[in-house]
């Protein structure tokens, strides 16, 4: 059985999380943990939403992709693809629009690329701020080169991936389910 991921990529606060974690429990698809220098949020655990690295220890990884995402250090691994996929053939991951190019790239038809987007961007910020985040780093975010380019499905996507307006989450999660029944029987 040939292995595969879903790669759940948009702006901040499209709700890639909520997709990739909906994607869990209902196929049980593993979730690829990724490494960040970014600090933890209020109710996020390190080894579960991501693994929280020093600006030294972040290095020390061996990485299939990285980036810097409004001043901060994320990096997903080989090691945490191959241990998601030893368990299960399908595996989910929540990449940032470069990260989803570079995985694309990488890995052809392995990776299954959905890109989320919602009607007004005021609405990316209302969500963030719902969810807790700081105001600072939602101020910062806002006003970060990646935010704005993630508003849109990258160039090099166009064609090769699924787009889903995330507005409504009942109608998001049938959309994946649409998608996911093309490869998973
Ligand atoms: N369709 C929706 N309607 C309303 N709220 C939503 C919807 N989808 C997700 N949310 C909520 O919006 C907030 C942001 O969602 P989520 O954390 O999944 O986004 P994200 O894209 O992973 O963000 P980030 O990249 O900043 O980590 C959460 O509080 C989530 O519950
Ligand atoms: N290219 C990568 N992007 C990643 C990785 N882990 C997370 N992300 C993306 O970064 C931004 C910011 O995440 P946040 O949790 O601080 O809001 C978001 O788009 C994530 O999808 C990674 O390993 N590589």
């Amino acid at each position: 059985m040939k292995n595969r991921v879903f790669v759940i990529t948009g702006a901040a606060g499209s709700g890639k999380t909520t997709v990739r974690n909906y994607l869990h429990e209902r196929y049980g698809m593993p979730r690829v943990i990724t490494h960040t220098t970014r600090p933890a949020r209020e109710n996020e655990v390190n080894g579960v939403d991501y693994y929280f690295e020093t600006e030294t220890s972040f290095f020390k990884r061996h990485y299939l992709e990285s980036v810097t995402y409004a001043g901060h250090h994320y990096g997903s691994s080989y090691e945490g693809l191959q241990s998601a996929w030893h368990k299960n053939p399908d595996a989910t991951i929540v990449l940032d629009g470069a990260g989803a190019v570079t995985y694309k790239q990488k890995l052809g038809d392995q990776a299954v690329i959905i890109f989320l987007r919602v009607g007004n961007p005021d609405e990316l910020v209302r969500r963030m701020q719902t969810r807790g985040d700081d105001t600072t780093m939602v101020a910062k975010r806002v006003k970060s080169q990646e935010y704005a380019r993630d508003l849109q499905m990258p160039r090099q996507l166009v064609g090769k991936a699924y787009e889903i307006v995330n507005t409504d989450l009942a109608q998001t999660k049938a959309k994946i389910d649409q998608i996911v029944a093309k490869y998973v029987d």
